[in-house]
């Protein structure tokens, strides 16, 4: 009988093999956001340009919000100092104040003025009473005690002093901050470029959606998603395509990646199989770190530099591939990108579902909200691409072992938060 003695059989493509070390999601983590720094220029920029992009400076407010005292309400206005004990009978001056339309004249005490909302309080206003609260006689009007001093007005620079920073540097703008800057008199901003991504898919098996497949090709999947991905994040993306397995080709378009983008994704070839070339490029550049990191799906990582330029080697499942660029591409591309290091918002909600898993790895399961509980994918095969479209986001289980019963709390990272 032959020597050769097999080794114990896992089929567990996730078992510790003997004698590695694997490093843990948040060290992994940490050496990122410690070894990577901003790539991109600056420019300036206008407001209609403005959605999405990273603040490259502060943002100082040239007008206070709102810019003089005004009324919050439809209805009359007066000096609170000038009325009386009890209820109230004012007679109304000539004119009205409208929102943009001034009045110029002076309110004398003891008299009420006819104000509509976003109106700027006349001189001798600074009360306001609802009409709703009030009889309308003839030029005079009637309501009862009990108002208080300047209800139903906003204060100037309430809200935003001129002066005041309104938005910090890194901060990706979103609509909210498009109507903040504009009431503060903000038209033109810095902003860092966009980070130029580029995406390359990798197999000899791909082929391109809508094409003819032969027996044993498969569509390209992971492209279009990346793509997607990247469009999502509000960075540019920079589409390389499919390269076969060919080392040449493969050496060829990461040139062309590196010489067009700041940082380039791969889907495929990571692992160290004969047909892996990501790794083996990567090996030949004296710049790769095959990432055996402690987490699942995402077996193996390749991380590495093609002269100078960030490469992730992605997983080729397609599961693997989207949460490796969620939950390691994604904050450091924050970082190239000017934005800072960002961690993604989860939240403790119960689980509709029972789980066990052993302690040495972190691990993401596809799931999504439903009445204020937590539901998980029927199945954890990184090649299940219709559980991805299914998911709205990611269960995020501890390092350390697990076994989550039913409403039991788990810890949900919806995809909006990435
Ligand atoms: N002996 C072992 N084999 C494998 C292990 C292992 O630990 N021991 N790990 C498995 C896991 S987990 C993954 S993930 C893959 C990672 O390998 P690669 O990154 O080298 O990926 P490929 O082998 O090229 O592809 C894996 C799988 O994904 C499909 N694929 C690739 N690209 C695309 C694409 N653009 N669109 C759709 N599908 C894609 C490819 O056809 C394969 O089925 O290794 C396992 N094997
Ligand atoms: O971890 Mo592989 O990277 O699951 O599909």
């Amino acid at each position: 009988m032959s020597p050769l003695k097999p080794p114990p059989l896992h089929d567990d493509c996730f078992a510790l093999p003997a004698g590695v070390d694997w490093t843990p999601v948040d060290d992994a983590l940490a050496l990122l956001q410690e070894r990577l720094t901003p790539v991109v220029g600056t420019e300036h920029i206008s407001l209609d340009q403005a959605l999405g992009r990273i603040l490259a400076a502060p943002v100082i407010a040239k007008r206070a919000n709102p810019p003089h005292p005004n009324t919050a309400v439809d209805g009359y206005g007066f000096a609170f100092a000038s009325l009386g004990v009890g209820d109230q009978v004012l007679p109304f001056v000539d004119g009205r104040a409208a929102a943009g339309l001034r009045f110029d004249g002076n309110v004398p005490a003891g008299h009420a003025i006819r104000i509509l909302t976003g109106a700027a309080l006349p001189d001798g206003v600074d009360t306001v009473i609802l009409q709703e609260d009030v009889t309308l006689g003839d030029g005079e009007i009637a309501f009862r005690a009990g108002i208080k001093p300047g209800a139903n007005t906003r204060k100037a620079g309430e809200d935003v002093q001129a002066g005041d920073e309104i938005l910090s540097a890194g901060r990706q703008i979103t609509p909210a901050d498009l109507a903040l800057m504009a009431s503060a008199g903000v038209a033109q901003i810095d902003v860092y470029k966009r980070l130029k991504v580029a995406v390359i898919s990798t197999g000899d098996e791909l082929v391109e959606a809508g094409a003819q497949a032969a027996p044993g090709q498969i569509y390209d999947a992971n492209r279009p998603m990346l793509t997607g991905l990247i469009q999502q994040f509000g960075y540019d993306c920079i589409d390389i395509g499919r390269i076969t397995d060919d080392r040449e080709k493969l050496r060829a378009a990461f040139d062309r990646a590196a010489s067009e983008a700041d940082v380039i994704l791969t889907s495929g070839g990571a692992s160290a199989g004969d047909e892996d070339h990501v790794s083996a490029l990567l090996n030949e550049a004296g710049a790769m770190t095959e990432w055996r990191i402690a987490f699942k799906p995402g077996r193996p990582l390749a991380l590495g530099l093609w002269y100078d330029t960030p490469v992730f080697g992605l997983p080729g499942n397609p599961v693997a591939a989207m949460v490796c660029t969620l939950i390691f591409a994604r904050p450091a591309m924050c970082l190239l990108s000017g934005q800072g290091w960002t961690e993604p918002q989860g939240f403790y909600l119960p689980a509709t579902f029972a789980k066990n898993k052993k302690p040495g790895r972190r691990e993401y399961l596809r799931a999504r909200l439903r009445d204020g509980k937590v539901e998980v994918f029927k199945s954890e095969g990184s090649g299940r691409i219709s559980g991805l479209s299914w998911a709205e986001g990611l269960v995020e289980l501890p390092d350390g072992p697990v076994n989550i019963q039913e409403n039991d709390l788990v810890r949900y990272i919806p995809f909006q938060s990435f």
